[in-house]
């Protein structure tokens, strides 16, 4: 499941999702609606098993099917109009595929118990009703806005303003200090699983102009309120955690070295995201676990022997005599300079906050989140209580 999201994040990010033309949803809820209440003829799944639809008709009775709103490797996001209450909503339909059904049921155990009090509600995306149609697991939830990532690609991947990382940081550590209260660990935070509530946004004028001389302009959101999405992978604190998890650029060291993971494995992807909104890009650009390690040790030192010694089986391979077998084991020259191409966290950091007292706390909050080794990472409570946030930005 793992390995299929890897190559979904890559079509993810062709992907237009927030962008995608009202046009088309003007045109659907223009056309007349037969049978305004009948559920459309039954049909064949998609080969991967999606749902088929069409824009305009019934999801059951009760939901018209709107526009597509995302797609993940569990199944497509829709948004829909629901008759009874009244409100625009966003479905998440499910593959009819034995592990993805399985999968949604516990999503939705998750979501129930993190919607259990007005915290949680506010820090995590609600749930308003669930079913099973065709096959298909549907989770009906609240309508939220654009991804951290649908935003950065909006800004064609210019960093956001530093107040905004930090209104935006400590909501995601709110939101993982909950879940981690209930001894829930997320395992997939990334940007396209934080979004923003609100789809306004205002217009800027950036200080570049382009090669015809004409202004640029950057988005911004109009609230900074942000929310937790996607608990489909989201496993309980007493299970085994020996498999492979979190999406590769998000992957913390001692998943890629068959250590086992815990809540720690959450902060590191913390740490991962806060950079990307830092710099707009992502901060290990990788797909292969070797150039992965190497691009740790490139920005944040050498990895700790102790965790080097005991790496799994099938990480061994990575290793010569207690070190990382790197430069030597790249598979390619351009592996060796996209390794090279990176600096240490301080120098990217400097590079992209201005903000002398703001930017010392932030290297030092993120060089505790992006510790090696888990037992020494920050935890989200002690993140939150780290001076950068005590102290505001501005
Ligand atoms: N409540 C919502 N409101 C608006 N858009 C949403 C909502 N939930 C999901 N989306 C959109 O749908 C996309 C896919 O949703 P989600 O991540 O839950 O699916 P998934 O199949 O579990 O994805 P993944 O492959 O990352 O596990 C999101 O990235 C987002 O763009």
């Amino acid at each position: 499941m793992v390995e299929e999201k890897e190559q979904q994040r890559y079509t993810k990010r062709r992907r237009l999702a927030w962008d995608v033309p009202t046009q088309q949803e003007g045109q659907v809820r223009q056309q007349p609606v037969l049978c305004r209440h009948n559920s459309p003829p039954k049909r064949e799944d998609d080969r991967e098993g999606h749902y088929t639809y069409t824009l305009g008709e019934n999801l059951t009775p009760r939901y018209k099917i709107l526009s597509k709103m995302g797609e993940g490797t569990f199944g497509r996001v829709l948004e829909c109009w629901d008759r009874q209450t009244r409100e625009y909503v966003a479905i998440k339909v499910v593959r009819s595929i034995r592990k993805y059904r399985d999968a949604a049921m516990i999503e939705v155990d998750v979501l129930e118990q993190l919607a259990k009090n007005n915290k949680g509600r506010s820090l995590c995306v609600q749930i308003r009703n669930w079913f099973d149609y065709r096959n298909h697991i549907c989770i009906v939830f609240e309508k939220l806005g654009p991804s951290l990532f649908d935003f950065l690609k909006r800004n064609k991947y210019s960093p956001f303003p530093v107040d905004l990382v930090w209104e935006i940081g400590r909501q995601l550590l709110e939101s993982v200090a909950y879940m981690h209260s209930l001894h829930l660990i997320h395992t997939d935070l990334k940007p396209e699983n934080i979004l923003l509530v609100s789809s306004d946004f205002i217009k800027l004028p950036g200080h570049k102009r382009n090669s015809q001389g004409e202004i640029s302009y950057r988005w911004l959101p109009k609230s900074s309120e942000i929310k937790l999405i996607d608990f489909g992978s989201t496993a309980y604190d007493n299970q085994n955690h020996s498999s492979i998890v979190s999406t590769r650029h998000y992957r913390a060291p001692e998943v890629i070295l068959g250590l086992g993971w815990s809540y720690p494995c959450d902060m590191w992807s913390v740490g991962c995201i806060l950079v990307e909104l830092c710099s707009g890009e992502a901060l290990f650009q990788t797909h292969e676990n070797l150039e992965h390690l190497a691009m740790m040790e490139r920005v944040l030192g050498p990895l700790p022997e102790h965790m080097i010694r005991k790496a799994s089986r099938g990480a061994e391979k990575y290793f010569r005599r207690s070190r990382l077998n790197w430069p030597e084991g790249a598979v390619s020259r351009e592996s060796i300079r996209a390794v090279r191409k990176l600096d240490r966290l301080k120098n990217m950091i400097s590079q992209c906050v201005t903000v002398g007292g703001s930017r010392s706390y932030f290297v030092d909050l993120l060089h505790g989140l992006l510790k090696f080794d888990p037992a020494d990472r920050l935890t989200a409570q002690q993140a939150l209580d780290h001076p950068f946030f005590r102290n505001s930005p501005a």
